[in-house]
């Protein structure tokens, strides 16, 4: 069984859109951002980030550089202790009452680990997406025709309709990855948000993912913020990379100017831990 879609455009090409990208408002705009969970923990420390509609960028870095800490201050889980942070139109440092939740509501999360309910159908895991935004709805009964007919086009399009009905717990690691991701178009969002989607799969499913999340960066206008380990995949699957180190940005440039011999310096000093030849590893 195959678990590919047929892509719409050839996402292995450079994105034809990388300068008309650019010249749109950024959905992401951080300048010299800082994270600081008490004074001995800055995490991280003048980050600059921006991030337009319909790209994939890659976030890099090895262990414990701030990857996670950065896409959790985007959806106000980790602190703002400095700088500009604006996402899909709130200013974070001044938000008013009630704005976080719009601010998540705009924000489509897929994590590691799925995190999808696995007693639960596929079909109602992806409805879950729209609780976001539906006020005082429940998973007994509570979802529109409307609800499930958009359900069922998002696992069409992530290639799993037929599966709506099975338990989320019996799908393979890339379909229930693909469950999360059609969970997370299901909010209508403004950014998508992917820590490691692909950490726990194998090299053909990963690329599988990966390629659907840049497919729907590109086919959406959707920007995609993805942290990866694996590098090969970075440069394979992103229109731009941003490289962090101890919680510092090292690299930010478009892929097409970048090689793996240009991301090495984030792992330096840091192979004896291994992290640098996991990451070299296709
Ligand atoms: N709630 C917290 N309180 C204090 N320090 C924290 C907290 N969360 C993370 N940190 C610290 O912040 C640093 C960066 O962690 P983070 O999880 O962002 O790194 P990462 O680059 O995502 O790592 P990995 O690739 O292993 O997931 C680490 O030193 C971590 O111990």
């Amino acid at each position: 069984m195959t678990l590919s879609k047929p892509v719409a455009n050839d996402v292995h090409a450079p994105n034809p859109n990388t300068d008309e990208i650019r010249q749109q408002l950024p959905l992401v705009s951080v300048r010299n951002l800082k994270v600081a969970y008490n004074e001995d923990a800055v995490v991280l420390d003048g980050v600059d980030l921006e991030l337009f509609p319909g790209e994939m960028v890659a976030l890099l870095g090895s262990s414990g550089s701030g990857k996670s800490t950065l896409m959790k201050s985007l959806t106000g889980f980790a602190p703002v202790s400095g700088g500009e942070a604006r996402v899909v139109g709130f200013d974070l440092k001044n938000l008013q009452r009630g704005q976080l939740r719009d601010v998540r509501a705009s924000v489509g999360q897929v994590f590691q680990q799925f995190n999808l309910v696995g007693r639960l159908s596929v079909l109602t895991n992806v409805l879950t997406g729209a609780l976001h935004n539906a006020g005082p709805l429940n998973l007994v009964g509570g979802f529109t025709s409307a609800h499930r007919k958009r359900a069922l086009e998002l696992l069409d399009r992530v290639g799993i309709a037929h599966k709506a009905k099975d338990q989320a717990r019996t799908l393979s690691g890339g379909q229930q990855q693909r469950v999360a991701i059609a969970r997370a178009l299901m909010q209508s969002p403004k950014l998508i948000l992917a820590d490691e989607p692909v950490a726990s799969l194998d090299p053909k499913m990963s690329h599988s993912v990966l390629e659907l999340l840049q497919q729907i960066a590109r086919e959406d206008g959707i920007p995609v913020l993805v942290s990866l380990h694996v590098l090969p995949l970075a440069l394979q699957h992103s229109d731009r990379i941003i490289g962090l180190r101890h919680g510092e940005v090292l690299v930010s440039a478009p892929t097409r100017q970048l090689d793996a011999a240009a991301l090495q310096p984030l792992y330096e000093h840091d192979a004896e831990e291994g992290d640098a030849d996991g990451a070299l590893a296709a």
